[in-house]
């Protein structure tokens, strides 16, 4: 592609990198979890919320558990202040919940911040201010020196206004653009930062890490951020936080590899929402904990309801691909991924299995609210058996002889290739219907009358071309007897290979289905046909008489 010529790597790996990081294989207890979703998802709107929007999503992160969320930049517009001043006046900050607030360093910002945030019980006042290369030199046009000073002037007053206001204030500090930020100068500005606001065991601060535009691979600044961590002064009293983008697509991976590097703290949005590609995805970040078996401390088993709400709030969609969220992403469409995810359903059962190992499902769909019968498996045209005979068994209770399942496989494949579209569950009852127990006639049996006699006797009626003939016969069974005198009457070669039948329901009045397989003298294949009646043997003797017509018609798939 023309024009590569054009870059270059922007980011900085520290001088000394150690890679401590890499020798972890997992996470084993989640970070402090922060929303932005009201700042920094809310700035990257079309049409930022509405203060009543932005109550809504505030009680709705509330409820999924964050203790600590971003809930906007006060100085920005009249919404944003209000919105703070609600949340305060209404009081509908819980005790265990710390709001924050955004401001940039500059000092009529501050104070109207500090305005805003006056009487909240618990607050973080997060100051930043852009500190890369790249903003140095073409927005501020200041030297290191200059850029450190604003950050330490913005820090001085932080702390002067924190002891003005009611509530209990924590500060919180971003070198702004920190992916193009040689990373020693950040932790010197962050040091400086430190340095006025020496924090204490129990007033502690936040240095928060942003990858404001994401420009390397996740390895990159998870080495980064193991320097920040192991050169941060007063470490023991900084919480280290990690604020990813997603430009790159690797939000959530930057953020996981940051947590083994020794953050402590993720901020995020709900399904990444956020500026240009999105903020990391704490959605994602949470469920890959809990599919590890770390509970994440934030529930998302009523994804749905989250998904729709956040969908009506922000006027962003939540792709069919988001993982765990998505409509598709329990979804098995394929053959080979049905019959996979069918046994293994089956084996759980079977087994008893204390942890999950369904193959090709990360999770338990059930633990995020979604179904087992519309969700898991749907067919087209890229469907199998296993498939096919799962949504047949689990939505109507059909449980297809295992001889059966392959042509009825074939069969629902074909037509929903030839219709180019998927089969609902109700599409597939209705083509199993018509092709196995509506089935055009050459022939039917309309009576039989049975006689126990060495075996069973029959006389049987059979309605071929428009005349009914009465035929005697005798079999080992009532099936067998019918069986013998179609094959008599027709003068037909065939043996009757599968007899199969179940009730359709639990009920005892409920009705019965019947499958059929025949088998012509001389061919492998069989011919197939299936019957329902609340009679047991009127169901076996319609399967039959359907297969036997298939037969003489030749019909097979
Ligand atoms: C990566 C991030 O998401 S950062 C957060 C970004 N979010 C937002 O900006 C949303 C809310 N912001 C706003 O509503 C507005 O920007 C306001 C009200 C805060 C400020 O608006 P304005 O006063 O018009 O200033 P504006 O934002 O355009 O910034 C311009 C000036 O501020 C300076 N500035 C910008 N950011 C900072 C900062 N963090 N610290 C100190 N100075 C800053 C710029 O250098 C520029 O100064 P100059 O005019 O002397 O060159
Ligand atoms: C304000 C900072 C933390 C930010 O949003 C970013 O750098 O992306
Ligand atoms: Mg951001």
């Amino acid at each position: 592609m023309k024009g590569f010529e054009k870059y270059q790597k922007t980011y900085f790996m520290p001088s000394e990198a150690t890679y401590d990081w890499v020798k972890k294989d997992s996470i084993t207890e989640p970070p402090v979890w922060c929303s932005v979703d009201l700042r920094d998802g809310n700035q990257a709107l079309i049409e930022p919320m509405s203060l009543e929007e932005k109550v809504e999503f505030f009680k709705m992160l509330v409820k999924i558990g964050f203790k600590e969320i971003e809930v906007g930049f006060p100085a920005a517009s009249e919404t944003e202040y209000n919105f703070l001043r609600t949340l305060i006046d209404r009081k509908l900050i819980p005790d265990d919940v710390t709001v924050q607030v955004l401001t940039q360093a500059r000092e009529h910002i501050i104070r109207k911040t500090f305005e805003a945030v006056d009487g909240a019980p618990n607050a973080v006042v997060h100051v930043y201010n852009s500190t890369s290369v790249a903003q140095r030199e073409q927005v501020f046009r200041k030297s290191k020196e200059e850029i450190k000073k604003i950050a330490v002037d913005g820090a001085k007053l932080l702390k002067e206004l924190a002891a003005e206001v009611k509530g209990n204030i924590r500060f919180e500090y971003s070198p702004e653009s920190f992916h193009g930020t040689e990373v020693e100068y950040a932790v010197e500005v962050c040091n400086a930062v430190l340095d006025v606001w020496q924090p204490q065991a129990d007033a502690k601060a936040i240095i928060n890490i942003p990858s404001t535009v994401e420009n390397a691979m996740p390895h990159v600044f998870a080495t980064q951020i193991e320097y920040v961590s192991k050169h941060l002064k007063y470490r023991d009293n900084v919480v280290l936080s990690l604020h990813p983008h997603n430009d790159r697509g690797c939000g959530v991976a930057t953020a996981e590899l940051g947590v083994l590097a020794g953050a402590d703290r993720i901020e995020g949005t709900l399904f990444g929402n956020g500026e240009r590609t999105g903020n990391m995805d704490i959605v994602t970040m949470a469920m890959n904990m809990y599919s590890h078996g770390v509970d994440p401390k934030l529930d998302f088993s009523n994804m749905q309801e989250i998904a729709d709400t956040y969908e009506r709030l922000t006027n962003m969609q939540v792709s069919m691909r988001q993982p765990y969220a998505g409509e598709l992403v329990f979804t098995a469409f394929s053959g080979s991924h049905q019959d996979a995810i069918s046994k293994g359903m089956a084996y759980r059962e079977e087994k008893n299995c204390e942890y999950w190992t369904v193959p090709y499902l990360p999770i338990d769909p059930k633990d995020v609210g979604r179904t087992y019968d519309s969700d898991v498996i749907r067919i087209n045209s890229q469907s199998g058996r296993g498939g096919v005979s799962y949504v047949l068994k689990n939505s109507f209770g059909l449980i297809l002889p295992d001889k059966m399942k392959e042509e009825v496989g074939y069969l629902m494949k074909n037509v929903s290739d030839h219709r180019h579209a998927e089969l609902s569950p109700e599409d597939m009852r209705d083509v199993f219907k018509e092709t196995y127990v509506d089935v055009d006639k050459k022939f039917d049996v309309s009576e039989c009358h049975f006689k126990q006699k060495d075996g069973i006797g029959a006389e049987v009626t059979i309605v071929a071309d428009g005349k009914e003939t009465v035929v005697d016969s005798h079999g080992n069974g009532r099936l067998n007897a019918v069986n013998h005198a179609i094959k008599k009457y027709f003068n037909l070669d065939y043996a009757l290979d599968v007899y199969e039948e179940h009730s359709l329901s639990k009920r005892s009045d409920a009705q019965a289905i019947s499958y059929v397989g025949i088998k012509p003298a001389g061919q492998e294949k069989l011919y197939w046909g299936a019957g329902t009646d609340d009679d047991i043997i009127k169901s076996s003797i319609d399967a039959l008489v359907n297969a036997v017509n298939r037969y003489m018609e030749n019909k097979q798939f």
